[in-house]
């Protein structure tokens, strides 16, 4: 990783930003994890993550930002990726999230468990935070959205490889239903 300009936004790091809040005073600082916010198209991945960055104090990669060009202009053409399209593309948010030395928080779409374990191969202890919610909600919220690559006609095919969290893998999903700072809130709450 060193011709690709870095994608990783944010404040500077800020390792022991996350402490516990529940704690007794003077209680250790908790180091926040590496997190990857998950889920389909249009679920927040994007804005819950960027918001969930700022309040810890940690760095953000939106994962749509590396992307090779011929997968986006192939979901602009109305064609799902397939898994050979996102192989390359998942390894390379590995790298990141290997390469970062603090916490941070990558919005990814990540939505098969091979494509977690592939994240994963970047940190064992990833921990993924899904996204989910009625879909009309979701498709509704994707479709009113403006200037985005990705066109309302892929839904489907979202909620079709869409494989949610098991029980052996770290993480817990959120609704998001409610107003991005409440979801914040509660990942925040079980992080
Ligand atoms: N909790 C929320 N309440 C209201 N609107 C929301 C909420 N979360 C996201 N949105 C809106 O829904 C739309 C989709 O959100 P966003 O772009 O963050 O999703 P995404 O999962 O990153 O999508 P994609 O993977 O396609 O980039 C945006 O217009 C965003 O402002
Ligand atoms: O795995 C995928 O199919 C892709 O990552 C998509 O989820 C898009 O990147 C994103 O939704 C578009 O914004």
């Amino acid at each position: 990783m060193t011709s690709q300009p870095s994608p990783l936004g944010g404040p500077p790091p800020a390792p022991d930003a996350h402490r516990a809040e529940s704690g007794e005073a003077g209680a250790a600082p908790t180091k926040f994890p590496k997190v990857v916010v998950m889920g389909v198209s249009g679920s927040g991945k994007s804005t819950i993550g960027q918001l969930l960055a700022e309040r810890a104090g940690v760095p953000f990669l939106d994962s749509d930002d590396l992307h090779p060009q011929a997968n986006k202009e192939k979901m602009a053409a109305g064609e799902p990726l397939d898994d050979l399209d996102r192989k390359p593309w998942l390894e390379l948010v590995a790298e990141f999230l290997r390469d970062s030395e603090v916490g941070m928080v990558a919005a990814c779409s990540a939505l098969k468990h091979s494509y977690r374990d592939a994240l994963r191969i970047g940190d064992p202890d990833l921990v993924f935070v899904q996204l989910t919610g009625v879909r009309e909600l979701i498709t509704q919220r994707q479709h009113d959205r403006k200037n985005h690559f990705m066109p309302p006609a892929l839904m489907q095919s979202q909620f079709d490889v869409l494989e949610p969290l098991r029980d052996d893998e770290r993480g817990f999903p959120v609704d998001v239903a409610g107003d991005p700072d409440d979801v914040v809130d509660e990942i925040l709450r079980r992080l």
